[in-house]
């Protein structure tokens, strides 16, 4: 059995798998699960992952962990488990380890904060708790740039791995929520176009092209609002 990708590129764990497997040239049948559209939620993907969240990542588990396991749900260990199988494993572990409960968080609350919440779910968010998030996320920005890129090309040195991959398609959502991220930080800049050449533009404008539209996503559907609402506020605090 080939392997099965479970992705919608609005949300960045996604773009991250995506990006990995195509620059791999990791063969995989994408199945597209439209989260606005809350087929995460349908009894045939719980089918896939009981969590119902993406990406995840079904077949061609013969050797890991056993023929007979559940899909992996995870980004994480779905890009660890094709790093490993499909090329060398690059030394990235602190950067993992670091960027889930900072810069994943930030980017995730100003894309919500600034679009998903007032323009697509219709819920204001308070100019207060928007200054606080945009703050916090300035903070883990000035960390990525001294601590992990400091003044090389890329995160874990001279050449591309897994680290930016993540970090990129993280900061992508609060560019796709319109916020400048790059600007008056020319070393992040900088990094960002190595980042894209080294993807290729056409792949990485391909990945990104849904999160740049989602400043226009249309309002929710009520039903698809009342059956989002409970796990986007679990999601967003
Ligand atoms: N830690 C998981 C997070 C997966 C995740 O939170 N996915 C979100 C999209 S970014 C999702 O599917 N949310 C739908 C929901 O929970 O209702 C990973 O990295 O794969």
């Amino acid at each position: 059995m080939g392997l099965e990708l479970y992705l919608d590129l609005l949300s960045q764990p996604c773009r991250a798998v995506y990006i990995f497997a195509e620059k791999n040239g990791i063969p995989f049948e994408l199945r597209s699960v439209d989260l606005r559209k809350g087929q995460h939620l349908s009894d045939v993907f719980a089918q896939v992952n009981p969590r119902q969240k993406v990406p995840a990542l079904k077949g061609g588990l013969h050797t890991f962990p056993h023929p007979s396991c559940p899909p992996l749900p995870h980004s994480m260990a779905i890009l660890l488990y094709l790093a490993r199988k499909y090329k060398a494993q690059a030394c990235v572990d602190e950067y993992l380890a670091w960027q889930h409960t900072t810069l994943r968080r930030n980017c995730f609350q100003v894309l919500w904060h600034k679009v998903m919440l007032p323009v697509y779910l219709g819920e204001p968010v308070s100019p207060e708790m928007l200054t606080a998030t945009l703050a916090e996320l300035d903070v883990t920005l000035q960390v990525l740039e001294d601590k992990f890129l400091q003044n090389e090309a890329f995160l874990a040195g001279s050449h591309i791995s897994l680290a930016d991959l993540i970090a990129i398609t993280e900061l992508m959502n609060p560019v796709g929520a319109g916020r400048r991220v790059f600007e008056g930080r020319p070393k992040l800049a900088a990094w960002h176009q190595c980042v894209e050449a080294a993807v290729g533009e056409v792949l990485f404008q391909e990945a990104h092209e849904v999160i740049l539209k989602a400043k226009d996503s249309q309002a929710a559907d009520p039903t698809i609002k009342r059956k989002l609402m409970p796990r986007v506020l679990s999601m967003i605090q």
